[in-house]
């Protein structure tokens, strides 16, 4: 991992250093965009022989329906059937908490505003399954849908090598109560759930992660859709002074390498020393890694920045918006308030970023690529949509009237003050009560 000087960066390499972009990436867009049109134009028979292309699988059907899926997590091993159940439990609470019912507010006498929920009625769900297959985006994603009150949840996840889905997800399928999985990857599940096929229906808003072809995708297809938010290959931010324990840091960074080559796990540290023992500490736990040479080449893409102080490790870590924020520091108390771009944040040296991936309760589905300067994760918010509501009384029109009246007429837009005028002169004025 090479190592930079904070104080020795200039405004172009700092630009440069957090900028996540990668040589092909034009390349990525092209091809993207190659396969949403075909999708668009050729339907199920594109998603079939995508599956041949980039899955190696001829597919007989499109989906795995809901016998099946009960039939297939059956085969769940006991330990990994427990595991699932507490994650479960863990996000279930968490996210329920975020349901929240909203205050009236009088803003004058007589006039009320208000915001009620409603769900997304049908939302769409990508769970990756290319490199690794993650049943847990399955429950990130699945049960704030849920909670939010989603009549229809469509899930798309590539087909494994028998052109069904393993036994974890057909397992989560079963817990969320979940009709069907289509067994499509990558942009064209992206392109299928945006556009519909003869199979697929159209969602409103897809959600989840996925490598640089779905998340591109993502992107894409926003004049048509809602999309979550870009969340592509994983990244972790880990800043650490000499109170951090090296073999938990180089822990860390290598579980965000070992999703993709593209990952990148930097190390924003306090002093040269700690650094290195981080670097020796990565070495040696990568040779024991079965995803070894996935993890090397994230590893290899990534870097440390030497800072002189925590506050001064913040600034980087803003600059950078990471994904996942790990403050592997004793001292991380102090440094909640100057967060300000940051996925999700693991507080501590005793707090692993794999436990907000699978079961704290926290979101897994996190923007990358600086995204996070303007994004949230995934939220029971995320799958809703806020509507405002407001009503005026005989005092309430009578107190907000002129002010309508003026601002219509300085816009010269005599029909809007019209639609005052007329009620304030109704004899009939009458008084109606809130419901
Ligand atoms: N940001 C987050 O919240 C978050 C959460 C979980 C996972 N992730 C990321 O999701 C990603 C998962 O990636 P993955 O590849 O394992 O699974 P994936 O399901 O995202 O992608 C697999 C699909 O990509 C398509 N594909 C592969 N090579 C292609 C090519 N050359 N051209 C066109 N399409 C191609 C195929 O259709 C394949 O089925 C990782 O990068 C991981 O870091 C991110
Ligand atoms: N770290 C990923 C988000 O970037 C989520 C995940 C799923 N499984 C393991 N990790
Ligand atoms: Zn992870």
């Amino acid at each position: 991992m090479k190592i930079y000087n904070f104080k020795d960066l200039n405004k172009e390499e700092l630009k440069e250093l957090c900028s996540r972009s990668i040589s092909d990436d034009n390349l990525v867009k092209s091809r993207t965009e190659e396969i949403i049109n075909n999708v668009k134009s050729n339907g199920d028979n594109a998603l079939l022989s995508y599956a041949q292309q980039f899955d190696n699988i001829e597919l007989s059907s499109l989906f795995i329906g809901k016998e099946e899926l009960a039939k297939l997590s059956k085969e769940i091993p006991a330990d990994v059937k427990t595991a699932i159940d507490t994650a479960y439990q863990n996000i279930y609470t968490f996210h329920a908490s975020q349901l929240k019912t909203e205050e009236k507010v009088e803003t004058m006498p007589g006039v009320t505003c208000w915001r009620e929920s409603r769900a997304i009625e049908r939302v769409g769900l990508y769970i990756p399954g290319g490199t690794a297959v993650l049943p847990s985006t399955f429950l990130m994603l699945g049960i704030p849908a849920k909670i939010a009150g989603c009549k229809e949840i469509v899930v798309c996840s590539p087909p494994q090598n028998d052109g069904k889905v393993n036994c974890y997800i057909a397992y989560v399928a079963t817990l969320l109560n979940i009709e069907k999985v289509y067994l499509v990857g990558g942009a064209q599940a992206v392109a299928a759930m945006a556009y519909g096929t003869e199979t697929i229906p159209q969602v409103y808003k897809i959600f989840g992660p996925g490598n640089r072809y779905v998340t591109e995708a993502k992107k894409q297809v926003q004049n048509s859709v809602a999309i979550d938010m870009p969340a592509g290959p994983s990244e972790v931010l880990v800043l650490a002074d000499e109170t951090a324990i090296p073999s938990y840091v180089a822990a860390d960074l290598l579980a965000q390498a070992e999703h993709g080559t593209d990952s990148q796990s930097i190390l924003t540290v306090t002093s040269n020393k700690t650094a290195i023992e981080v670097i020796k500490e990565v070495e040696k736990q990568l040779a024991d890694l079965p995803r070894k040479d996935i993890a090397k080449a994230a590893i290899d893409n990534s870097y440390i920045v030497l800072v002189e102080n925590l506050v001064q490790g913040m600034e980087y870590s803003n600059i950078y918006a990471p994904e996942h924020l790990i403050l592997a520091t004793e001292n991380y108390q102090s440094l909640i308030p100057l967060i300000i771009n940051a996925g999700s944040v693991f507080l501590g040296n005793l707090t692993p970023e794999s436990a907000g991936d699978y079961a704290s309760g926290t979101n897994h589905t996190l923007p990358t690529s600086a995204f996070a300067k303007a994004y949230s994760g995934v939220s029971v918010d995320t799958f809703i949509k806020k509507i405002t509501f407001q009503h005026l009384d005989n005092n309430g029109l009578k107190n907000i009237g002129k002010t309508v009246e003026v601002l219509a007429q300085a816009e010269g837009l005599q029909a809007h003050k019209n639609a005052v005028t007329t009620r304030l002169k109704s004899p009939s004025l009458s008084s109606t009560s809130l419901p």
